[in-house]
């Protein structure tokens, strides 16, 4: 934990779900719930550069916050504004975000040599220099936060980053990056285990500063074959929770691999340090909930899921958002569930609809 004194948390309400404990209603926040979506973010987005809103601490903390004001007693937690391509930035990477398209990598990995450019390996490499900025940031949005909700950190998983580093920005296919595997299985293996390490100093560095829980983004899991996903994905994030849950028990971990099979949910569940498991909407809660609680109460580890409205219902009209959260939340039944939806809020969605989410949560989990 951070030896940094914080204001008092006056909503632990996510926190006590994640140690396991019983609680009056599900805690509710949202995936990229600062953003476009806002107003008051697209007016801040107006002046200034994408990565330079990550880089100012003033700009993250403010953004940060912006949701956390508007929907003031409805959200649950924070989350520190950046983005997972921090890290390829740190590893010596350009990044630019090119309005309208998304992430742009001028100089992508091509070939197994293009990764000895990489500034990890540099003998005087430190990630928690490079990503102090980051850390800054949280620091600040901790004390501005002045206890409201708890704050969460962040990271890419290692998959979806590498995915990125040799795409070069988005993709329908992954066709480059997966060639890349299975082209280059030894150079993909190195390259996976460098972006690990520099996760495993991000994300300690974070908790150093201030976030009281982190989420790792495996946002291409499903691109990967269960198989597959066995021998690029999971081992490594699996790494990451155990060395960080090592160096820092108290701090709750969440992951979320988007598109993944049920047998790869369940892996996550009891074979992993990570606290709590976040579903997509393509996964009935259900099915993951029979299948395994029993298993569960056994290895004597709490079943923590989050989850899964899909995103486009905030399009529907507001009297079908409250009815279909109505179903999510009693579809989660039997597990300790946070609501969230199934991905991230998106730019065109009305704000007010939102509202209506974390309303209908409020009125329909309560236990
Ligand atoms: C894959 C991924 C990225 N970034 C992230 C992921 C994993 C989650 C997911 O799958 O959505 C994670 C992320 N990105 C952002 C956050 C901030 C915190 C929050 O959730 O509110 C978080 C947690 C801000 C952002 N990251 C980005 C925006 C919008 C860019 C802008 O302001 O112009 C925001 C608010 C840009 C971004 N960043 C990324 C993409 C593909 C894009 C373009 C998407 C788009 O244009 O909507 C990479």
């Amino acid at each position: 934990m951070s030896n940094i004194e914080f204001p008092p948390l006056k909503n632990d309400l996510i926190l006590r779900v994640l140690k396991g404990e019983k609680v009056e209603r599900a805690p509710v926040w949202c995936m990229r719930q600062a953003g476009r979506y806002l107003p008051e973010f697209r007016k801040i987005r107006a002046e200034q550069d994408f990565f330079k809103v990550c880089r100012t601490p003033e700009l993250a903390a403010e953004v940060t916050i912006q949701p956390i004001r508007r929907y003031a007693g409805l959200l649950d937690a924070s989350i520190i504004f950046s983005d997972i391509l921090v890290i390829p930035q740190a590893m010596g990477m350009e990044v630019l975000m090119v309005p309208g398209k998304g992430p742009h990598f001028p100089d992508p990995i091509v070939t197994p040599a293009d990764i000895d450019k990489l500034t990890d390996s540099d003998p005087d490499y430190s990630a928690d220099q490079e990503l102090k900025y980051v850390y800054d940031a949280l620091t600040l949005t901790r004390n501005l936060l002045d206890g409201a909700v708890p704050l969460f950190g962040f990271a890419g998983s290692p998959w979806t980053l590498m995915a990125y580093m040799i795409e070069g920005g988005g993709s329908k296919t992954l066709a480059k990056a997966k060639t890349f595997l299975w082209r280059h299985p030894k150079a993909s293996h190195e390259l996976l285990t460098r972006i690990t390490n520099v996760a495993i100093t991000y994300l300690k560095g974070q908790i150093r500063a201030g976030a009281q829980m982190l989420q790792l983004f495996d946002s291409w899991a499903g691109e990967l074959s269960p198989a597959d996903y066995l021998v690029f994905s999971y081992p490594y994030l699996k790494r990451i929770a155990e060395e960080v849950n090592l160096a820092y028990p108290s701090i709750p971990l969440l992951v979320f691999p988007k598109g993944v099979h049920q047998s790869i949910i369940e892996l996550y569940a009891t074979d992993t340090k990570y606290s709590a498991i976040s579903l997509d909407w393509t996964t009935d809660p259900r099915l993951v909930i029979s299948s395994i609680s029993e298993k569960m109460e056994r290895i004597g580890k709490p079943l923590i899921l989050q989850g899964n409205l899909d995103p486009t219902l905030l399009f529907a009209d507001v009297d079908v958002i409250d009815k279909r959260t109505e179903d999510m939340c009693h579809s989660f039944s039997g597990a300790n569930h946070i609501a969230n939806l199934g991905h991230g809020m998106m730019p065109d969605h009305d704000p007010e609809h939102l509202k209506a989410f974390l309303q209908a949560v409020h009125k329909h989990s309560r236990k």
